[in-house]
């Protein structure tokens, strides 16, 4: 039988580059310690600056030498979300635990002052146990988006032998270009009471965005892109199940 033709996915094939298989070796050298910051209590957590932008550059030239993103088309249906962008996934355990020792580091990390917003946030990810294996690498060009939507809550393995398993609870999104790179392509989160207040994060570059999902998942979207090009790479936070 001839392989089964995979959509948009190259597992096997994807080196990520040595910038980010170093990430924590080289935050241990680092002064900079990138910090959370909570925008919505137990909801919204960003943390500025997660990659550097040269780190992010690297990324999004060995994407677009290495992998093919595949444009998703608009579905019109009632049980999907109308997305059109160009996607690719890649199921990578060894690159989903680097990001998740530096993500932990980072959340975790130890402050010098008491801060109730930190000891929050170091709440909800301390019995995290680590990320999606499936990274996926979005690509919004120009006209792209994604209609408001609700990110769903799954089981994960967290080990290429299948024996340890987790429950996902938080969005990863880390913003490959930011600030003026691109016009539009804001991620917009909707208020629960029916409001017309909502949220529109333009990402600075290198930012990265934590939101809960499942069944406390933000109504939320991605604006469309008016110019330039939006990157992000998304996994989710797993816990045990
Ligand atoms: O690209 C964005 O800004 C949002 C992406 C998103 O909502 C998702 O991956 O579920
Ligand atoms: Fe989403």
């Amino acid at each position: 039988m001839p392989p089964k033709k995979s959509r948009a996915r190259s597992d096997a094939v994807y080196k990520f580059p040595d910038g980010f298989i170093n990430l924590s070796v080289n935050l241990n050298k680092s002064f900079f310690k990138p910090q959370p910051e909570t925008l919505i209590e137990d909801q919204i957590v960003v943390i500025e600056k997660f990659f550097a932008s040269d780190l992010c550059n690297e990324l999004i030239r060995s994407f677009e030498k290495q992998l093919t993103l595949e444009t998703t088309p608009i579905i019109k249906s009632k049980e999907y979300a109308v997305r059109f962008n160009d996607r690719c996934s890649l199921t990578d355990f060894k690159s989903a635990e680097i990001l998740w020792n530096y993500l932990r580091s980072l959340l975790l990390q130890q402050t010098e002052y008491e801060d109730e917003e930190i000891d929050k946030i170091k709440d909800n990810f301390s019995a995290a146990c680590g990320l999606n294996p499936q990274l996926r690498i979005y690509r919004y060009r120009s006209g792209h988006h994604f209609n408001p939507h609700y990110d769903e809550s799954v089981v994960c393995p967290l080990n290429d032998k299948g024996t340890s398993k987790g429950k996902t609870k938080w969005t990863l999104l880390i913003y490959l270009t930011g600030d003026e790179e691109f016009k539009g392509g804001g991620t917009i989160f909707h208020s629960e009471m029916g409001g017309t207040e909502s949220l529109n994060i333009h990402p600075g570059k290198g930012m990265a965005l934590l939101h809960k999902h499942g069944d406390d998942c933000l109504l939320h979207e991605a604006e469309l892109v008016k110019s330039g090009v939006k990157w992000v790479l998304r996994s989710d936070v797993a816990y045990p199940l």
